[in-house]
């Protein structure tokens, strides 16, 4: 596009003196290519008009901003704008082409469940014959169903990536998108130029006051969601909820705990395998099995159900889609085994700090009727030594059987770390516990020892595709490696 147009119908500027074409946009000037136009944000670290020369020579055609600071020049044409942050949204929007028109796009916020709640709704419309996108903290997924990273990962992107993955879904036949919105993006108008067609709330509690100040300015950066979108799925078990009610042109409500809402879950049962529950719905009564744990789940199962029903999802496909969701990877996910004979269970989870292996153990232990199995190391490298003490203690005081084993150990001596946990694990009258210093050998004892009825907890590692050993970076695959132990069991 010219630079011209961009200025007169984006950004309703007046036309600027030299108009080049324009190929990209950009706020980072180290991404800057020939054509790109470079948006120079004052950010709480830096001013991005210190980089208008880096852009310039890495072939940036233009510069948009809120003012040149006193005593900057530039020999590019530059545009001022009242917000570099919108400017650099809407500017992504119109040279990707307002991907987001192209497709159904559902937003998630929230301060939990944001990312298990995107990749349920997403697996949902799949379910119901729906080629879906996804963005997430744990990636981006194409129709195709393979998750990718990208660079300077953030759960949400800045706008110029974030269109470009909805852009790249729409050229793969995508006609669903599910995003998840963090509160940084949509404070920071990351996801500004998202045409939305339904936003999901999950709930809110205390969190990232340090960027956002006071619990009313986290609210109010989360609302701009359900303000932004025509239509609303608000969780009535939420406080904050009567807040958002009438926000949205059209809105429904979903309940866990009992509360009126258009739809309910009821009679709720967990077990090894999941959870079971009946759904009261505007599409009927029906009742779902999902393969998740985590009471928590039934309340992101309705979102996801809500949102999916709303794009046209039936009863019958939102209750084989809950049933065949394989959960997040590497968050509390069930190892699929071979069937046939009753097995341990085997979870696995990226849980590597005491407080999060703590609660991952706790939660486990309320479906266990057997023993709790936890195999878990600690990272080397640079990484904080002091947590290998409490992980060691935490894994001997919530597991009956811990297995400490490697994790990333890079550079530091693997023994010194196995022996911290022991350490840990003895200070806290601890014996249950044994080293096994290949992580391969100790998954396969923990899951071969175990019995019908256990569970085995694979922390640390969750989703990770390497395994870093001294200077060499293995390839890593957890949730195989549990599924080949389960395997090796049942011959
Ligand atoms: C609080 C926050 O989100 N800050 C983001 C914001 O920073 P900022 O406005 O202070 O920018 P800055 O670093 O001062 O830089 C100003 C400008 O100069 C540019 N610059 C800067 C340096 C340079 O060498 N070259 C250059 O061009 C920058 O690209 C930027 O445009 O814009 C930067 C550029 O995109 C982001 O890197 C930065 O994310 C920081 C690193 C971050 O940690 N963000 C996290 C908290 C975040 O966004 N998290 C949420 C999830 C939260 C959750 O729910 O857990 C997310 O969506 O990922
Ligand atoms: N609906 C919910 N209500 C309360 N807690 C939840 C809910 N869903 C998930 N959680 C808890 O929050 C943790 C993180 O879940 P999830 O990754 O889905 O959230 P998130 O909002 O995406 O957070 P992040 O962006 O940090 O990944 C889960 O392991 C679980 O303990």
């Amino acid at each position: 596009m010219k630079l011209a147009a961009l200025a007169a119908d984006v950004l309703r500027l007046p036309t600027p003196a030299q108009n080049p074409d324009v190929t990209g946009v950009t706020h980072n000037a180290a991404w800057a290519e020939p054509g790109s136009l470079f948006v120079a944000v004052r950010g709480a670290r830096a001013d991005g008009h210190s980089f208008m020369a880096q852009a310039q020579e890495r072939g940036a055609v233009g510069v948009v901003g809120e003012g040149l600071p006193q005593g900057m020049q530039t020999t590019l044409p530059y545009l001022q704008v009242p917000d570099a942050r919108a400017a650099l949204a809407d500017l992504a929007a119109a040279l990707h082409g307002w991907p987001s028109r192209d497709l159904k796009v559902v937003g998630v916020t929230g301060t939990d469940g944001k990312t298990t709640t995107s990749w349920m709704t997403r697996h949902l419309l799949r379910a119901a014959g729906l080629p879906t996108g996804l963005l997430s903290t744990a990636g981006y997924e194409l129709p195709d169903g393979q998750l990718r990273q990208f660079p300077a990962h953030f759960t949400t992107p800045e706008a110029p990536q974030l269109q470009g993955i909805l852009r790249e879904m729409v050229k793969d036949g995508a006609q669903a998108a599910v995003l998840e919105a963090s509160s940084h993006a949509l404070a920071l108008h990351r996801v500004r130029g998202v045409e939305w067609d339904a936003a999901i709330w999950t709930h809110l509690t205390r969190e990232h006051l340090d960027f956002h100040g006071t619990v009313e300015g986290y609210f109010a950066d989360k609302r701009r969601l359900i303000e932004a979108a025509p239509f609303a799925v608000l969780n009535a078990d939420d406080p904050w909820t009567e807040r958002l009610r009438g926000v949205a042109p059209q809105e429904v409500t979903y309940s866990a705990e009992g509360q009126p809402a258009d739809w309910q879950a009821a009679a709720v049962q967990q077990s090894g395998r999941g959870l079971q529950f009946r759904i009261h719905s505007p599409l009927g009564e029906f009742s779902a099995e999902l393969p998740m744990i985590g009471a928590f789940n039934v309340a992101n199962a309705l979102a996801a159900m809500a949102a999916a029903a709303h794009l046209g999802a039936t009863a019958q496909q939102l209750q084989a889609g809950l049933a065949s969701f394989d959960g997040v990877p590497g968050r509390m996910q069930l190892v699929r085994g071979p069937g046939g004979e009753p097995q341990p269970r085997v979870i696995v989870d990226f849980a590597h700090t005491p407080p999060s292996l703590e609660k991952a153990l706790q939660t486990l232990r309320a479906t266990t009727e057997g023993q709790l199995w936890v195999v878990i190391g600690s990272a080397g490298g640079n990484r904080d030594p002091r947590k290998r003490a409490p992980l060691g203690e935490v894994a001997g005081r919530c597991a009956d059987q811990a297995i400490f084993t490697e994790e990333d150990y890079r550079d530091t001596p693997l023994q010194d770390i196995l022996a911290e946990m022991e350490r840990g694990a003895r200070e806290g009258a601890h014996h249950n516990f044994r080293s096994i210093e290949d992580r391969r050998e100790a998954i396969r004892f923990a899951i071969t020892q175990a019995q019908p009825g256990d569970t085995v907890l694979l922390a640390g590692k969750g989703p990770e595709d390497t395994l870093e050993r001294g200077t060499e970076s293995l390839p890593w695959n957890e949730t195989q490696e549990a599924a080949d132990a389960l395997a090796q069991r049942s011959h």
